[in-house]
């Protein structure tokens, strides 16, 4: 007999059997469906999908964001002379609006969790990104490939933007063979801050307008990517405003290194063989950071057994040759991000600063690092939950910038004139530390551009300049 579930001969066993067919096939779709959501929501980086089941989530996001390459792959472009583990790190999507929702809340606590993890994290390039990125790679060839005379004459006595040559820029007191342009906030002389003779404050010397404007547009949407990333690591924290972090950075002192480093056989011999950067820790709140395909940087995760404070006593050079480094191995169209010196002051080094360094390869690389920082007249304070006695004084981000500049560059004409100016003390003035407050005018003397103080600033840097370049060579 054939029964028909439903009809009159359906026993009471079939009905059961009915029913709980129902009830595994309901199951089944209603698990599909919530397993796709959580993954279209790991995809999209959790844009819209507000998440009710956080431990589900939140493992979906993991998972899906592992890279998929190959231990094999990942060594393979690993600087010569170099023993390391080669990084597996994860990346993420970020949102294109960050509005403080339960996604967005499981997205900043995933990138938490990786940076004190791995130190580091990956974040996916957009369409625009990809090709701004593309563009600015371009520029960065161009210029290192024109005439050396022509870079070197970059260089401006009020900022520290410009040109730095390969065995010029020293770390723990050995030469770097990184050669770098930098972009620090590009002011007009009739700026108020310029005109007040704020240290660092000054004009970017552009090699030309097709530059400065691939370059520019590149930090601008490195910039936007700083503040979305800040907002999410803000919710992460369960801090109780979403712009609690990028309060700071409001005309914040952003800035770039674009850089090359020149194949192993190929330097000036000013460094040591096979290091392009020693050891050290950046600045401000996050480094965003790019590379070509050629790979040479090594990153330090954080570790229970050390500790250090930047801003109170150097890093630089720290643990450089030991075997705890991770390679970063190139990966396409990413971002590499984590957390600066600031991160780690307010957050009472729950998020610490990410030591790095740079390994030269066979062939030259190119690479990028940005900077998102706090504004130059900003006090950072610890943040709600992250209070202690080593973080209870404040710091002014200003003069660490100012600090750390003076160490790295001492001979730089910028660093002279700081000097021959006493620059460093107008850093104490009530209005350079309060966010917002408009800059007053130097004294007259100091302002005519004829004065005696003029002339002996340009001694200075007349002299800085013949050192400066009597010691390069073509490269
Ligand atoms: O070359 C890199 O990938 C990083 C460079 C760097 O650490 C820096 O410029 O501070
Ligand atoms: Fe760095």
């Amino acid at each position: 007999m054939i029964c028909h579930f439903g009809g009159p001969e359906q026993t009471s066993h079939q009905r059961r059997l009915e029913f709980l067919l129902i009830l595994i096939s309901t199951l089944t779709i209603a698990s599909i469906m919530l397993a796709s959501l959580a993954l279209r929501s790991a995809v999209a980086g959790c844009r819209n999908y507000q998440c009710k089941n956080f431990a589900k989530c939140y493992q979906a996001i993991t998972k899906f964001t592992r890279p998929f390459a190959t231990m094999q792959d990942k060594q393979a472009t690993m600087p010569p002379g170099y023993k390391a583990k080669a990084g597996a790190f994860q990346t993420f999507e970020i949102p294109q609006q960050v509005t403080g929702s339960r996604g967005d809340i499981i997205l900043g606590k995933a990138m938490i969790n990786a940076w004190r993890r791995d130190g580091i994290l990956q974040v996916s390039m957009d369409e625009s990104q990809r090709s701004v990125a593309d563009k600015a790679f371009a520029t960065s060839q161009r210029y290192f490939d024109i005439p050396y005379d022509r870079k070197a004459s970059c260089v401006n006595d009020q900022s520290f933007s410009g040109y730095i040559a390969s065995g010029e820029e020293l770390t723990d007191n050995i030469a770097d063979y990184s050669e770098i342009f930098t972009v620090t906030k590009d002011l007009p002389q009739s700026d108020p801050r310029v005109k007040a003779k704020w240290p660092c404050h000054g004009p970017c010397p552009w090699p030309d307008t097709r530059m400065k404007s691939s370059i520019k547009t590149y930090m601008n949407h490195l910039g936007d990517s700083g503040d979305k990333i800040l907002q999410l690591i803000a919710c992460g924290l369960e801090l109780p405003d979403i712009n609690e972090l990028t309060k700071y950075t409001r005309d914040g002192w952003h800035h770039l290194r674009v850089l090359r480093f020149p194949a192993r056989d190929k330097t000036n011999g000013k460094g040591k063989d096979g290091r392009g950067i020693g050891s050290h820790t950046d600045y401000g709140l996050l480094v965003i950071a790019s590379q070509d395909s050629v790979g040479g940087l090594f990153i330090r995760p954080p570790y229970k057994d050390e500790k250090y404070a930047n801003w109170e006593k150097s890093v630089a050079g720290a643990y450089e040759n030991d075997h705890r480094w991770v390679y970063v191995p190139p990966v396409p169209n990413v971002f590499t991000v984590f957390p600066g010196d600031m991160m780690q002051y307010i957050t009472n080094s729950y998020l610490p600063s990410t030591p790095h360094k740079v390994g030269l390869n066979n062939d030259q690389r190119f690479a990028f690092a940005y900077f998102h920082e706090p504004n130059f007249q900003a006090t950072l304070e610890a943040l709600p939950g992250f209070e202690s006695d080593e973080n209870s004084r404040g710091i002014h981000y200003g003069t660490h910038f100012t600090n750390m500049s003076m160490r790295n560059y001492p001979q730089r004409i910028t660093a002279k004139r700081i000097r021959a100016e006493n620059r460093m003390a107008v850093l104490h003035t009530p209005e350079l530390k309060t966010l917002g407050a408009a800059p007053k005018p130097a004294p007259k003397e100091e302002q005519g551009a004829e004065g005696g103080m003029q002339r002996i600033v340009d001694a200075v840097k007349n002299k800085a300049e013949e050192v400066f370049f009597s010691n390069q060579v073509a490269v």
